[in-house]
């Protein structure tokens, strides 16, 4: 049975990891963006900054909102050193959660290894904390590649993998979704790891094709924000909109999933 729109925007929100990425940002629009986590709508999943902001985002934020703020973001070079650095810049500054860019290019050009080894000192540098690998699924663009970029990540040890940074020309599809979910399903340690969808969602019937996936390569108990997360700048909108719109009593973020 499809879930009604309003149980979607409520396991959307439940899930989401509100994100404020712009080179632009500032201490307000930090401010801002931990306001809207207070809304009326009720507490996303996390909030996802640049590191300089995750004191501010921790300190502001909605009690139980986690802070996760990016690593070798947006450009996924192949600078171990620069992404251990952010690394440890996020976990002074008392972040719960990083999100991490593959060197997807490297990849790309053959270097399997390096992109590799950067994602495992990464792991090393986070221990403690949950780690989502972002593959750029739009620009690795083949299945093989997704496949090959998936398993770098199961293989490390990773919490998460996340589709997209939101800064090139593609972000989340659901054939790369697919991909990346079916090499979660086949891995050994794969009921440890959920599915971050990211780049470009803006409705809540977007988020439906993403939690319907989940449900169908994961089952319906990874539908939860243990397991399934939505990176959105532009998201929330929507989910207030269709949760005002649903009537009294369906403000609250708690809901099936
Ligand atoms: O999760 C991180 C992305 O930057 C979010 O992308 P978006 O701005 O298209 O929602």
């Amino acid at each position: 049975m499809t879930p009604d729109l309003a149980t979607t925007a409520r396991t959307a929100l439940a899930c989401l990891d509100l994100t404020s990425l712009n080179d632009a940002d500032d201490a307000a629009a930090i401010g801002a963006l931990c306001a809207q986590a207070a809304g009326p709508a009720g507490p996303p999943a996390a909030l996802c900054v640049w590191p300089r902001f995750v004191a501010q985002a921790r300190a502001q934020a909605p009690v139980g909102v986690r802070v996760a703020a990016v690593a070798n973001f947006p450009a996924g070079g192949l600078d171990v050193a620069a992404a251990v650095a952010d690394v440890r810049a996020i976990a002074d500054a008392g972040g719960d959660e990083v999100d991490l860019v593959l060197p997807w290019r490297a990849l790309q050009a053959g270097d399997a290894a390096g992109a590799a080894a950067l994602v495992q000192a990464v792991r090393v540098a986070c221990a403690g904390r949950t780690l989502k690998l972002i593959l750029e699924s739009g620009d690795l663009a083949t299945p093989a590649l997704i496949h090959q970029a998936s398993l770098i990540g199961l293989d490390a040890g990773v919490d998460f993998l996340k589709t997209s940074t939101g800064k090139t020309g593609t972000g989340a599809t659901p054939e790369a979704a697919r991909v990346m979910l079916q090499a979660i399903a086949d891995h050994p340690r794969g009921a440890a790891v959920g599915f971050k969808a990211s780049g470009g969602i803006r409705k809540v019937a977007d988020a439906a094709v993403y939690i319907a996936l989940v449900r169908e390569i994961l089952g319906a108990a990874a539908v939860t924000p243990q397991r399934l997360r939505f990176g959105a700048s532009g998201l929330l909108g929507d989910i207030t909109a269709v949760l005002q719109g649903s009537g009294p009593g369906n403000t609250s973020a708690a809901g099936s999933y």
